[in-house]
């Protein structure tokens, strides 16, 4: 292990990243609260100041995968699709088997330019995590209970609502609901098999509801569907925690660009769109773990400075005035102090490891295990 890998794996590096994460986070948060009176006067313009102030935070997380663990992301697309990507607004599919495929995600948004504003179907419990949950609130990010009679109506509201937004955005949908795990995807083989489906090896059965909602109410605001397969290299299993602690993995998406009219407008015929999508995406899988790559040409964008830029500012404000407070507090030898930075200091490795843990496999939630497959109909 060389000297610098050897400083990016201490505790105490990781202590610093995440105070500049949270105390920026916090004040980005601050000031989406402010810009809530704006919203009445002049939505449009409230909603790309949040684009902006969005970006601010969630950059930090891509400039940690960019350049502090050095991941490389491979592109593997058309080149006749390639120049419209972050020029058209996009519903992307997203197999979701990764404890940081959200980061890739991003790190795509990041490279075409859709950072700030690109949306996701999110689970609702993900709105109270502190920063990037509160972040979304301001981005009109649209939230699900997965449980279908509650989030019809409000799944579709939220979807209207983003008719006349002013920036190009990407809206993610991982249509499986949830983490791939061995046994979430027995049981819904279990279902595959019940409603006379074909087996998938490499992914769960997707949930078609969500989607079929989200391309009818994104017709005409959406060009595309961007289907895409992610995996990493060496059969690694990539987790943030690794990411923060400087391991360098290599990830690989395949996108393929599937115009929005050629989707079937009828429920029915758009769920068997979706589930035959679903076994392409499974035969591409078994096609990377046979030979190491995805099919067609790559084409992958580079890095931008931006996100490097924005942490490094980040961390000079949030650096200084904590330097001016380590000074004074060698300085007083007060017991007192010494005990509340302790304090702080426990706090934020204490709430930076629980939000870490939102992304961990091994807590995923109940969710397409508690649905028997008997309980179906
Ligand atoms: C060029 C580059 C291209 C791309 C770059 C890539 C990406 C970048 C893009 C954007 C980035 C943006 C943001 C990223 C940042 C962060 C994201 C982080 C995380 C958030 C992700 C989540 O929270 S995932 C969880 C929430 N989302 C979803 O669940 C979406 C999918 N779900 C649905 O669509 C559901 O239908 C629903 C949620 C709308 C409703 O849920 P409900 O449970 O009520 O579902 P259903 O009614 O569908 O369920 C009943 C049906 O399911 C069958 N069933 C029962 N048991 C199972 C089972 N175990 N497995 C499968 N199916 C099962 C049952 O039989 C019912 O069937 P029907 O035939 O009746 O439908
Ligand atoms: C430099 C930064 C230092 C500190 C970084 C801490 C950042 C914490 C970021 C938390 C982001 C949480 C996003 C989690 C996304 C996710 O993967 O959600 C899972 C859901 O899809 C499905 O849930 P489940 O049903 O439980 O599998």
């Amino acid at each position: 292990m060389g000297l610098l890998q050897l400083l990016k794996s201490q505790f105490w590096i990781l202590l610093i990243l995440s105070y500049v994460f949270l105390m920026s986070g916090l004040v980005v948060n601050l000031l989406q609260l402010c810009t809530l009176p704006l919203w009445l006067v002049n939505k449009q313009l409230a909603r790309r100041i949040n684009i902006r102030l969005a970006y601010c935070i969630a950059s930090q997380l891509v400039a940690a995968m960019e350049w502090w663990s050095g991941t490389e992301c491979t592109l593997y697309t058309d080149p006749k699709s390639y120049p419209l990507y972050g020029k058209e607004n996009a519903i992307v599919v997203l197999n979701h088997s990764f404890e940081i495929d959200f980061l890739c995600g991003w790190t795509f948004c990041e490279r075409f330019g859709v950072l700030g504003s690109s949306k996701v179907l999110a689970k609702k419990e993900l709105a109270y995590v502190p920063v990037i949950g509160w972040m979304w609130y301001f981005l009109e990010i649209v939230f699900c209970k997965r449980k279908w009679e509650e989030d019809r109506t409000t799944v579709t509201q939220s979807l209207q609502k983003l008719h006349d937004y002013p920036e190009k955005f990407w809206f993610l949908l991982f249509c499986e609901g949830t983490r791939f795990t061995p046994k979430k995807h027995q049981i819904s083989m279990q279902v595959a098999e019940s409603k006379g489906l074909p087996k998938l090896k490499h992914h769960l059965l997707p949930r078609t509801k969500g989607f079929w909602v989200t391309v009818q109410n994104l017709r005409g605001t959406a060009a595309a569907v961007y289907d895409s397969t992610l995996n990493f290299r060496n059969n690694e299993a990539p987790t943030l925690l690794g990411i923060l602690t400087g391991k360098k993995y290599h990830a690989d998406l395949y996108v393929r660009r599937i115009p929005l009219e050629s989707i079937p407008e009828d429920e029915a015929e758009c769920s068997a769109w979706l589930h035959k999508l679903y076994q392409e995406k499974d035969r591409f899988q078994e096609h990377y773990s046979q030979t190491g790559r995805f099919p067609g040409p790559v084409r992958s964008p580079p890095r931008r400075p931006w996100s490097l830029i924005n942490w490094m500012f980040w961390c000079c404000v949030m650096l200084y005035p904590l330097g001016l407070l380590l000074i004074q507090l060698i300085s007083s030898g007060s017991m007192f102090t010494i005990v509340s930075a302790v304090a702080v200091c426990s706090a934020v490795s204490v709430g930076i490891r629980w939000m870490i843990g939102q992304t961990e496999i091994k807590r995923s939630s109940n969710y397409g295990i508690k649905e028997a497959p008997l309980n179906n109909n």
